[in-house]
């Protein structure tokens, strides 16, 4: 008998998709199908029949012709809850099962797991894997998603559940466990972000094929590095880049400015209990009067913060102060200021001044228990620390922090507290890339000024590439005779480097570069000291910030331009402008005089910049235009 006759297959698509933001991993569209349909598709040769462990969207699992089974435990309680339904239902003496978001699982599971659970005698066979650590150790990597059971084992899992406990590892040890290596790692790899879904989506048939800038440059209707649009260029960067996988735990004080890793899940109702929004009465809403006046009796005083047993019956009502707990048979509170007498144990009510549910709050109305507080990727502000603490939190799940390399090249360029030799500036870029790195809340490694230099240069990329996640330089990118940085770039990595459609900004390196083992995102901004800010606020911040995990989006809004603007269409042009408001309290905005490209001063000035996009023509006078504020930029 073939082993597919004795294996029923069970797909696990019951968890809560808490890394892939909340989303039902199984049903994310991948390759023109969805995940589930490709794990769906690589397991179906394997086994007898096949079941959906799922716990929403059944209708939509239900459409792939499988049985679709849900938790008996309820409340994602994780892949051993969906094992034991699985296991209920089992009508085969064996159960293997792959979790949902592997679409490249090997077409050999079933066969080599059994293989080893009958020649050891096993209760259990899992998929392990031999993959190098950080220091380059090789390790097991069990997968204990990927398992052969014999379905005689639900009795232990039952009772296992039972005592509370919910990890695989765990029920694993109780059992006897056959561990089988596959060669290919790249074959369990399991997609938890929408990152990684939408670069393997792109990445070509080979998972473990690393993505290329011309694989991405190719979704493109046209590439043309000499005349890139800033669209383009934005959308090639942000599909390339992906978000680095490091968290740390830290105090909640301590997530100021930090992009939270996971989402906050509050593990409380918020408010806790119903109660008053208003110093006044808590009364039934029945007993408000239509017409005339009604007079309720005073049974009691609520207090905040102190529990009552205090309930009401008709004609009755409660003094209740703000944030008191809404007595038993009470849904409606009136404000003192609204009674039309208030007696000595009594109060009166008039017909019209409120209706019934008015000034309630309800339980849970803030924030309901089990329920997503705030969603990852979220970069926490004084709101969110109030909100995080208003649970009870004292700690939070933060990214941990971006590591940023920068430097800046040009054999013309000097230090401050160095003397100004004839023909040499001072190093200026190394300062505002400073501010605009530190803003973002990144750990900055100031590497100076890199000389015009084969040698330093290379020295220079691979002590970034080793200690930083990106690497940000300026000046070098334009085809001048001493730009020897573009040629050291190209050698060590995958870099592009484009003219943009833009003014100013013009040249752009990007690209990724590798040194012993390492490898780092690169950035190579134009050298004039403006078109390095532009460069960076236009391309590397939301770079830097998808690497970081985070979203926050450029904060743009539109004032009317106080005077007209020349404006060439076919580039996109930023300009520097002062932002105010108008006599009606709306916002306008006029240019900051010189906007070439080395003056900083008209930088310094402005607080905005004016964004003219590529299809944009002359602006006139009291015409509404995109502006980027720099305060709130960050
Ligand atoms: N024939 C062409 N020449 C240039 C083009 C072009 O398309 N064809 N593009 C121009 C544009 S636009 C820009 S922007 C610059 C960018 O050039 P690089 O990135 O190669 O930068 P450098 O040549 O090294 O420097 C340009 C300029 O900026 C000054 N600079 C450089 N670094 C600093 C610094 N850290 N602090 C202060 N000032 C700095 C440098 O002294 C130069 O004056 O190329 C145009 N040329
Ligand atoms: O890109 Mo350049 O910024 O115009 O000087
Ligand atoms: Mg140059």
């Amino acid at each position: 008998m073939s082993v597919n006759s004795k294996v029923s297959g069970l797909i696990l698509a019951g968890g809560r998709g808490t890394r892939m933001g909340r989303v039902d991993k199984g049903l994310q569209p991948f390759r023109g199908a969805t995940l589930v349909a490709h794990v769906l598709q690589r397991l179906a040769p394997q086994v007898a029949s096949v079941a959906i462990n799922a716990n929403r969207n059944l209708p939509q699992y239900e459409a792939y012709g499988c049985p679709v089974l849900g938790d008996e435990l309820g409340g994602f309680e994780g892949p051993l809850a969906g094992l034991q339904t699985g296991l209920r239902h089992c009508a085969t003496e064996l159960l293997l099962t792959a979790p949902c978001d592997s679409p490249f699982l090997p077409p050999d599971l079933a066969q080599r797991l059994a293989g080893a659970l009958d020649s050891q005698d096993a209760d259990v066979a899992v998929a392990v894997t031999l993959e190098a650590d950080e220091h380059g150790v090789v390790q097991r990597q069990l997968h204990p998603v990927f398992s052969l059971l014999r379905a005689s084992l639900l009795p232990q899992l039952d009772a296992y559940l039972a005592t509370g406990a919910r990890r695989m590892e765990g029920w694993y040890k109780t059992l006897r466990l056959a561990e089988v290596v596959f060669e290919d790692a790249a074959a369990f790899r399991n997609i938890n972000t929408l990152g990684e879904l939408q670069q393997l989506e792109h990445a070509g048939a080979q998972p473990e094929q690393p993505l290329t800038l011309a694989a991405v440059a190719s979704c493109l209707s046209a590439y043309d590095p000499e005349a890139m649009s800033v669209r383009d260029a934005q959308r090639i960067i942000g599909d390339f880049i992906t978000p680095i996988q490091s968290s740390e735990k830290v105090a909640l004080r301590s997530a100021l400015d930090r992009v939270l890793a996971q989402d906050v899940i509050s593990p409380i109702n918020v408010p806790a209990y119903d109660n008053s929004a208003m110093d006044g009465y808590a009364l039934r809403g029945a007993d408000l009067p239509a017409e005339g006046t009604v007079t309720l009796e005073v049974i009691g005083i609520v207090y905040a913060g102190r529990p009552t047993a205090l309930a009401c019956g008709p004609g009755q009502c409660v003094r209740i102060m703000t944030g008191g707990a809404m007595p038993a048979g009470c849904d409606t509170v009136l404000p003192q200021e609204l009674a039309a007498a208030i007696g000595d144990g009594s109060v009166t009510i008039a017909a019209g001044v409120l209706r019934a549910g008015d000034n309630r709050r309800f339980k849970g109305e803030d924030l309901a228990e089990g329920g997503v507080a705030i969603a990852r990727g979220k970069v926490v502000r004084p709101a969110d620390l109030g909100l995080i603490a208003s649970l009870g939190l004292a700690e939070v799940a933060v990214q941990r922090r971006l590591r940023v390399a920068f430097f800046s090249t040009g054999d013309e360029l000097r230090s401050v507290g160095e003397p100004l030799d004839t023909g040499c500036v001072y190093d200026s870029n190394r300062y505002t890339l400073f501010g605009m790195l530190q803003r973002l809340g990144c750990d900055v490694i100031d590497m100076g000024i890199v000389k015009d230099d084969t040698v330093a240069l290379e020295a220079a990329l691979r002590s970034g590439c080793e200690n930083a996640d990106a690497i940000i330089t300026s000046g070098g990118v334009s085809d001048g005779a001493a730009d020897y940085t573009r040629a050291m770039m190209a050698r060590l990595g995958d870099v592009a480097f484009w003219k943009l459609n833009m003014r100013p900004g013009r040249p752009l390196a990007f690209g990724k570069i590798h040194s012993n083992g390492r490898s780092a995102w690169l950035f190579g901004l134009p050298g004039n000291p403006v078109a390095t800010m532009v460069s960076f606020y236009f391309f590397a911040r939301a770079a830097l910030l998808h690497m970081m995990g985070a979203n926050a989006p450029l904060p743009l809004l539109r004032a009317r331009a106080q005077a007209g603007i020349r404006k060439r269409p076919g580039r996109s042009e930023f300009q520097r402008g002062v932002l105010s408001t108008d006599a009606d309290g709306q916002p306008q905005v006029r240019l900051t005089g010189a906007q070439g490209s080395g003056i900083l001063r008209s930088m310094s000035e402005a607080n905005c910049m004016v964004v003219l996009r590529d299809d944009q023509g002359n602006v006139a006078q009291g015409d509404l235009v995109e502006v980027l504020p720099f305060e709130g930029l960050l």
